[in-house]
C-alpha cells in the first residue's frame, strides 16, 4: 500500500482557543479510518484542517502525496483529489438531485471531465435512489437519501483521499449500510477514507483503524480485523 497523506504535529486553534495538538497520523490508499471522538474533541477541526476549508493551523503540517498543503488553497486541494464531505451533507435543497450531483463536475480538472460524465452516468444507473428521485429537489429527501447523495458527489470526483464528517449522524440502520457499501467499494478502488463518528462502535465493521481522540489529541489507536485488500 502507498501512504496518500501525512499529517504531522498538527496543531490548530481560532483566536486564543487551542482545539488540535501535536496530531499526527497517516493514510494509505485503500485504508477507511475512522476518527472517534466524543463533541468538541476537534474532529471537524482536523478535517477542515486538512482539506483548506478552514485554516485553523498554527503549527505542524499536511502532506498529500509528499507535497506541504499549507499554502494550496481549498478549491486546489480537491482538484488534486482530497475531496472533503462537509458535516449534515450541505446539499442545495431547491435542486434537484441529480443537479446536485452535477456541481461536482466543475471540482475537476478541465481534462477529467469526460471521464467524470462517464462516472456520473453510471451512478445514475447504479443507484436505485438516483434512479426513483433524481429528479426530486434534495431537501425533499430524507436525511439518509441526502448523506448517500452527498457521498456518491463527493466520490464522483474520483477522489484519492476522501473526508467525511459525521457520516452517519441520524441515520438509521438500512441509511447507513447503504452509506457504508458505497465507501468499502470506494475503498476496494484504492480511495483512502476518513470518517469522523461519536461511537466508535458503529464504525468497527467498517474501519481498517480507529483513532480516537480527546481533547484535541490522538490518545489511542485500534487496528480493526478487517484490513484493505
Ligand atoms: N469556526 C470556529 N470558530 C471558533 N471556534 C470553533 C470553530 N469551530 C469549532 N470551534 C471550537 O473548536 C472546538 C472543537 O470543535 P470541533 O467542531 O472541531 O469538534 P468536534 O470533535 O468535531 O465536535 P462535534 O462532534 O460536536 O462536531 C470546540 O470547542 C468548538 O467550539
Amino acid at each position: 500500500m502507498s501512504e496518500l497523506l501525512r499529517v504531522e504535529h498538527l496543531a490548530a486553534g481560532y483566536g486564543r482557543l487551542p482545539v488540535l495538538f501535536d496530531v499526527s497520523f497517516s493514510l494509505e490508499a485503500g485504508e477507511v479510518v475512522a476518527l472517534a471522538a466524543g463533541n468538541g474533541a476537534g474532529k471537524s477541526t482536523l478535517l477542515a484542517a486538512m482539506s483548506g476549508v478552514l485554516r485553523p493551523v498554527t503549527g505542524g503540517r499536511v502532506e498529500f502525496r509528499g507535497r506541504d498543503l499549507s499554502r494550496v488553497p481549498a478549491h486546489l486541494i480537491a482538484r488534486q483529489g482530497l475531496v472533503h464531505v462537509l458535516e449534515r451533507r450541505r446539499l442545495a435543497p431547491f435542486m434537484t438531485v441529480l443537479d446536485n450531483l452535477r456541481l461536482s463536475e466543475a471540482t475537476v480538472a478541465r481534462v477529467r471531465r469526460a471521464a467524470w460524465r462517464r462516472r456520473f452516468e453510471e451512478a445514475r444507473e447504479s443507484h436505485e435512489l438516483l434512479r426513483s428521485h433524481g429528479e426530486r429537489k434534495a431537501g425533499e429527501l430524507s436525511g439518509g437519501q441526502q448523506q448517500l447523495v452527498a457521498v456518491v458527489r463527493g466520490l464522483l470526483a474520483e477522489p484519492a483521499v476522501i473526508l467525511l464528517d459525521e457520516p452517519f449522524q441520524g441515520l438509521d440502520l438500512h441509511a447507513a449500510s447503504q452509506v457504508c457499501a458505497v465507501l468499502e467499494q470506494a475503498a476496494g478502488a484504492g480511495t483512502a477514507v476518513l470518517l469522523t463518528e461519536h461511537r466508535a462502535e458503529v464504525v468497527t465493521g467498517l474501519a481498517h483503524r480507529t483513532l480516537h481522540m480527546d481533547r484535541g489529541r490522538i490518545v489511542d489507536e485500534e487496528s480493526h480485523v478487517a484490513q484493505p485488500v
